[in-house]
């Protein structure tokens, strides 16, 4: 596995850019994935985005909204990987056209909680509602979600149980990791990562669906002029 470090950091980034999946031939495929990494306040939205990035932990993060583009190799499929780092006061506060279309561009959602702060776990199974009824409004039926218990260190401070975390994600269908992005990488490279892999998935199987449809569709075409000259 290769991993680059970001390509470009964008704070103005066009929700209107629409991800390609192009194959330019049968060994090398690109695809790309955009997520949207939402949370509560403070729960280490920053911290977790810009560890998988870097492998650095720098402590203090701003509240700045940004968009990173990032490369990652898996099994010879290339990957460009776009992530949307919302801060809190926007993602939860913000009801506007600009929240649709950052749900619309998105292809997966990492949502984040602190284990130390009940009430950032509490606001996530009607986020993932949310999310899932606005997404099957788009004929996506299968959105990739990813549930992130952070500050996973602070155990002392605990106030949400894994147990707690892992039945929540598994009611909702969606991944689970709980993560310290203060103390190692691997949590951020294994959230990204199999979230990038699960978007994959689900393009590849619509690319699929969409194929047999035509195929089909042209085969009725055919059919039906058939019968039509032999009137
Ligand atoms: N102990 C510990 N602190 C963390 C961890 N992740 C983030 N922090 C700290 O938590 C604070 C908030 O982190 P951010 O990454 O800015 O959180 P955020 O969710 O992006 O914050 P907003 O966008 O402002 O809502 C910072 O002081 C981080 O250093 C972690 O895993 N462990």
């Amino acid at each position: 596995m290769v991993l680059r470090i970001p390509l470009r950091r964008s704070a103005s980034f066009t929700p209107d850019h629409q991800p390609l999946m192009e194959v330019s031939s049968p060994t090398a495929l690109k695809m790309e994935a955009n997520m949207l990494v939402m949370g509560a306040n403070s729960v280490g939205k920053s911290a977790l985005t810009v560890r998988f990035l870097t492998r650095r932990f720098i402590g203090e993060y701003g509240d700045m909204e940004s968009i990173y583009s990032h490369s990652l190799a898996m099994e010879g499929r290339e990957i460009l990987v776009h992530i949307w780092d919302v801060p809190c006061s926007q993602d939860w506060v913000d009801e506007s056209s600009a929240k649709e279309k950052r749900v619309q561009w998105a292809d997966g959602f990492v949502l984040v909680y602190s284990i130390c702060d009940r009430a950032s776990f509490n606001v996530l199974r009607p986020k993932v509602q949310v999310l899932k009824a606005a997404k099957e409004a788009l004929s996506q039926e299968k959105v990739p979600i990813v549930i992130v218990g952070n500050k996973r260190d602070l155990h002392h401070q605990r106030a949400v149980s894994s147990e707690e975390g892992r039945l929540l994600a598994l009611s909702m269908d969606c991944e689970f990791y709980e993560v310290s992005a203060a103390e190692a990488y691997h949590g951020a490279l294994m959230v990204f990562q199999g979230l990038a892999e699960r978007i994959c998935e689900a393009k590849l199987a619509l690319k699929k669906g969409t194929g047999i449809r035509s195929i089909v569709k042209s085969m009725s075409a055919v059919f039906a002029r058939k019968r039509t000259d032999s009137l």
